[in-house]
């Protein structure tokens, strides 16, 4: 194993891993059992990224729906009954990530998840999907009490929960990623294929990859390694 280059940290949902269908389907279970008419996955795309309560917040607000702190509590539970009982049904690692990552661990860099997904969610996916092992950590927003955009979720998850020496990088499909890394003076690749449309490129990302075979060659960069 050669000598460890720094950290990079990805996001999950819309960066690693296609996890929209999973979600939608979750939701549109949700909606139903209240007397909704579903939202379908292009709808559902739009609103990930910000963590299941605000997932289900907008879901059921789409459809009418604006509840008391109590009821949208008893909501975000239900919900993840459902998704929790299918995970990975439809989800998948986009094209190119799992020989990216592969690329990436064989040259050395220490690799963590930091995700507004909740940790138990994160990692079961990535169990599922054969990617939990190859992470040195996988942070939720319930693993430090910290969420995207603050960027403390982002340096907690750096050896000794600062920005030291070592290259650090970012990568993210979401304005939230961006927001955060910038905040947290780390350099950040956008990715197209995910779930933050527009708002991903006016938020300004250091780089723009448009498939997964371009990310290490961009962390050698942004990194200067
Ligand atoms: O669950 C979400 O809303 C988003 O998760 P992510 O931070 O991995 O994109
Ligand atoms: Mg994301």
């Amino acid at each position: 194993m050669p000598e460890q280059r720094g950290t990079v940290i990805f996001d999950l949902d819309g960066t690693l891993v296609d996890s929209a269908p999973d979600l939608a389907d979750a939701l549109d279970a949700l909606l139903a059992e209240r007397g909704h008419a579903a939202l379908g996955l292009d709808d559902v795309r739009g609103l990930i990224g910000h963590g299941v309560a605000e997932l289900v917040r907008k879901g059921l607000a789409a459809r009418g729906e604006v509840l008391e702190p109590d009821g949208q509590a008893e909501a975000v539970q239900r919900f993840l009954m459902l998704y929790t009982k299918n995970l990975s049904r439809f989800s998948r690692p986009y094209p190119g990530v799992i020989d990216g990552l592969r690329t990436l661990r064989q040259a050395g860099w220490r690799m963590v998840v930091c995700t507004n997904k909740l940790e138990a969610s994160a990692r079961g996916l990535m169990e599922d999907l054969d990617l939990l092992a190859g992470f040195a950590l996988v942070a939720g927003p319930d693993t430090f009490g910290v969420a995207k955009p603050d960027p403390e979720h982002l340096l907690r998850c750096l050896p000794g929960g600062v920005l030291g020496q070592s290259a650090v990088v970012m990568v993210g499909d979401s304005a939230v990623d961006v927001a955060a890394a910038k905040a947290a003076g780390i350099p950040v690749i956008g990715v197209t294929w995910g779930y933050g449309g527009a708002a991903l490129e006016s938020a300004r990302p250091d780089a723009v990859a448009r498939d997964f075979a371009e990310v290490p060659a961009l962390i050698g960069r942004l990194s200067g390694l």
